[in-house]
């Protein structure tokens, strides 16, 4: 397995646009900007940064049949919108496509799109980074981005309200592990206001 980023690169290069890798190599160092500031191991950063996407362009079939028959897949993404499969299907693909992933990689993957309710560095950091990355540009991205530099959990929590409201806006089904991220996210900004 070969962690350096050309390696990275010639696995994961052939599964995407030329704009969706160009998207990964920017959240990848939206990525390294924040553990610089917030801490975390770099090549943990780099590994979830350059794979984050691998599943996005996979077949919906292909990813419903991955979520029915691994055992640690919830079932309940079946009934929400197949853009947030990638995440979790992403994972198993690349441990069988690729090698074996550590706990951090796996599940900052997993959930960079929607959250999850125990965010740990890595999930919050890759969150973020595809959150922010100096490719996106919709409403609330530069607060957001402001806030990023300042305080890690301040901006993710203001992108799950973001995306909550946008979601919500549009009347679309929010799949919940976003809300759980808020939750865990805004009760902590409690506590710490007491
Ligand atoms: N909890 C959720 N439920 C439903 N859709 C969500 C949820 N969280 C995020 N999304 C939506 O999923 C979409 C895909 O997000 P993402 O994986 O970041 O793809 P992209 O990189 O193409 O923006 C976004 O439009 C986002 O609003």
């Amino acid at each position: 397995m070969d962690t350096s980023r050309e390696g990275l690169q010639s696995f994961v290069r052939p599964h995407l646009t030329e704009e969706r890798f160009e998207h990964t190599v920017r959240v990848t160092q939206t990525a390294h900007e924040l553990a610089e500031i917030y801490g975390g191991d770099s090549e943990k950063i780099e590994v979830a940064g350059m794979l984050h996407d691998y599943a996005k362009y996979r077949p919906e079939q292909e990813m419903a049949r991955w979520i029915e028959e691994s055992v640690d897949l919830s079932k309940d993404l079946l009934s929400y919108s197949p853009v947030l499969w990638h995440g979790p299907v992403g994972v198993k693909m690349i441990e069988k496509e690729w090698g074996a992933l550590s706990k951090d990689v796996k599940t900052a993957i997993a959930s960079h799109t929607t959250g999850n309710a125990h965010m740990s560095l890595y999930d919050k950091i890759i969150f973020l980074a595809d959150y922010i990355e100096p490719g996106r540009s919709f409403p609330g991205v530069e607060e957001t981005r402001e806030l990023a530099d300042r305080n890690l959990d301040e901006a993710c929590l203001f992108a799950l309200d973001n995306t909550i409201r946008f979601l919500m806006k549009k009347k679309q089904t929010i799949y919940p592990d976003t809300f759980h991220a808020y939750n865990a996210l805004q009760r902590l900004q409690e506590e710490q206001n007491e």
